[in-house]
This record gives structure tokens, C-alpha cells and sequence, in this order.
């Protein structure tokens, strides 16, 4: 005889002393409990999984973009500003929307010559201690709490990155992107440093110390590349974007032409009276003799 007695919790049956002395939404619903909680993992999961939704559901269709990554604290009468700004009306030129992490200086340089260049103008803000808000060329921002989350957004939906001068954050921002070409971990993007002079100190350490130490390959150097001239940054990220949409419609015929040789095998060997079973042993190599056994 079944036992149906007992206290059950959503799937799971509890008697005896696991009966907990209050109800689920009796603890959901009662107010006068400690607000620890607000402190704990599991409850930090729900932000992280809430800001995933919120930032994927917000970037999902701003279309092709380009994150543009530079310090925080360049003034507008420096010349990196200037540039920023001509970085993000020449990416509004060629198609895309700007992507910056939202605050000052060349985040706001890039931000301003999307704007004003009738562009869509992306601005992925974090929680700082020392925080100033989003500045006010971004027409869509999203504020994150979590560093690691605003660092996918900023993957996930650009198709290249461009670095202005900058310092720990845009370096940060710099070799996250070269590590995930690196390891492969993202389909291959340009990544395109402008101003050859900031840059030279680190690539020439990069070509030398760090390359014949061993510690990188020589084809990791062909990951960056550095230039003074906007219009070829925006061009290495457009020729880079060409090249990825060939290679995807050749995978994509090779598929076409794999499926359809694969219905044309099926087709044959159910003419000849044998078994989709047997197609697949052929495809991969495999197969049976007269006593079922196996061979490659
Ligand atoms: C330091 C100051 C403001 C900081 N505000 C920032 N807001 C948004 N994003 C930021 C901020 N500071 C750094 N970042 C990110 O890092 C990169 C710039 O860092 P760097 O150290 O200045 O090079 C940038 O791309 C942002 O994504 C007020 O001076």
C-alpha cells in the first residue's frame, strides 16, 4: 500500500522530523524575518541570471556594432578625444552602431561622434564606487553590477574592437578579447589599436620579450593590429566581417552539399534494400563482416 502521508515541498516528500514547522509561502510571504539573504550566493544568482536577461534583451537587436574601448579620463581638449569622436561617426559611416562602456572621456568621445553622426549610440555603464553615470550621448545604455556580465555583453554583440589609448581598464578590456581569439574561445574578430605611438611600447615588448620567452606564438602577434588612421580601422573590422560571411556561406554550402549527398545515399541504399543503419556504419568507416563484427 502506498504511504501518502507526509509534508511535501514542491517534488520532494519530507515526514517524520524533516517536517519544517512553516510553509514555503508562509516564509516567502512573512516580512519579519532578517534581510541576510539579500547577501547571500544564491540570491546573487538571480541578479546575474536578471542582468544577463536585461542586457541580452536590450543588445539582441541593435544590429552590427563595434565596441570601442579607451581611458576614462581623457579631456576633451585632448587629441585622443578628437579621435574617439572621429572613431565613432566613421563606424556610424560604414553601418555600425557604437558600443563604449558608457562613462567619460573616450568612452564619451566615441559615444558623441556616433550621436552626432546619426548613428546608434551604445553606452554599457558599470557600478563603481567613484561612479559618474552614463554619459549623455548614449542613447541606449544598460548600467551592470557585475564586470564579468558587461564584458560578455561587450563581446557577444560587437563585431570588433577598437582601443584607443588608455590604462588598467582598457588594458583589461584588450586582453580579455585577444584571450578569447586566442584560445579560440570566440569565432576570430579584429581587434584594431589606434595610435601607433601609444601603442608601440607594448607591441615592441609583446614582438620581443614576451614572444622569445615563449609565452606567446608568433601567429598571436597577427591578432592586434595598430594604426593611426581611422577610416583603416573601420576598414579591417569591415574587411574582417566580409571574410567571416564567406567563410559562414561556405560552411554553409559544404552542409548543403553533405545533406544532400547523404539523401542521395539514403535514397540508393533503400532502392538496394538496405538499412539507414548500415549508411551510417559506411559513413563513418565502419564495416561488419559476415558474423556482425565490427572492422575499420
Ligand atoms: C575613472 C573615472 C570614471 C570611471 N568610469 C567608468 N565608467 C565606465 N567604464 C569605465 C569607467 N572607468 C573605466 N571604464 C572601463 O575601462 C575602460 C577605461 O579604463 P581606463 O583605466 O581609464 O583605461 C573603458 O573602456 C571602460 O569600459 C573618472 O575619471
Amino acid at each position: 500500500m502506498t504511504n501518502t502521508s507526509g509534508y511535501q515541498r514542491g517534488p520532494v516528500t519530507l515526514r517524520g522530523r524533516y517536517v519544517p514547522q512553516t510553509t514555503t509561502d508562509q516564509r516567502l510571504l512573512d516580512d519579519r524575518g532578517q534581510a541576510a539573504w539579500l547577501h547571500t550566493d544564491p540570491w546573487r544568482i538571480m541578479r546575474i541570471q536578471a542582468e544577463f536577461v536585461e542586457g541580452f534583451g536590450t543588445l539582441a537587436e541593435v544590429g552590427p556594432a563595434v565596441s570601442v574601448f579607451g581611458s576614462a579620463r581623457t579631456g576633451p581638449d585632448d587629441p585622443n578625444y578628437a579621435l574617439g569622436e572621429q572613431v565613432g561617426a566613421a563606424l556610424v559611416k560604414a553601418g555600425y552602431a557604437v558600443i563604449t562602456g558608457g562613462g567619460p572621456g573616450s568612452m564619451e568621445a566615441a559615444n558623441k561622434g556616433a550621436a552626432e553622426a546619426g548613428g546608434t549610440s551604445v553606452g554599457l555603464g558599470i557600478e563603481l564606487p567613484f561612479e559618474q553615470g552614463l554619459n549623455e550621448y548614449v542613447h541606449i545604455g544598460v548600467n551592470f553590477r557585475y564586470f564579468f556580465i558587461r564584458k560578455t555583453m561587450f563581446v557577444k554583440y560587437a563585431q570588433g574592437f577598437i582601443v584607443l589609448p588608455g590604462g588598467f581598464g582598457t588594458f583589461d578590456e584588450l586582453f580579455e578579447a585577444m584571450t578569447l581569439v586566442q584560445t579560440r574561445k570566440v569565432t576570430r574578430f579584429p581587434i584594431v589599436l589606434i595610435g601607433s605611438d601609444y601603442w608601440a611600447g607594448l607591441i615592441d615588448w609583446l614582438r620581443t620579450t614576451v614572444l622569445d620567452r615563449g609565452t606567446i606564438s608568433p601567429h598571436d602577434l597577427d591578432l592586434l593590429h595598430v594604426t593611426d588612421d581611422v577610416d583603416h580601422a573601420v576598414q579591417l573590422i569591415k574587411d574582417a566581417g566580409s571574410e567571416l560571411a564567406d567563410q559562414a556561406a561556405a560552411q554553409e554550402r559544404a552542409e548543403e552539399v553533405a545533406a544532400q549527398e547523404y539523401a542521395e545515399d539514403v535514397i540508393e541504399a533503400d532502392r538496394l534494400g538496405e538499412g539507414e543503419g548500415d549508411l551510417e556504419g559506411e559513413r563513418s568507416g565502419e564495416r561488419s563482416d559476415d558474423r556482425g563484427t565490427i572492422r575499420r
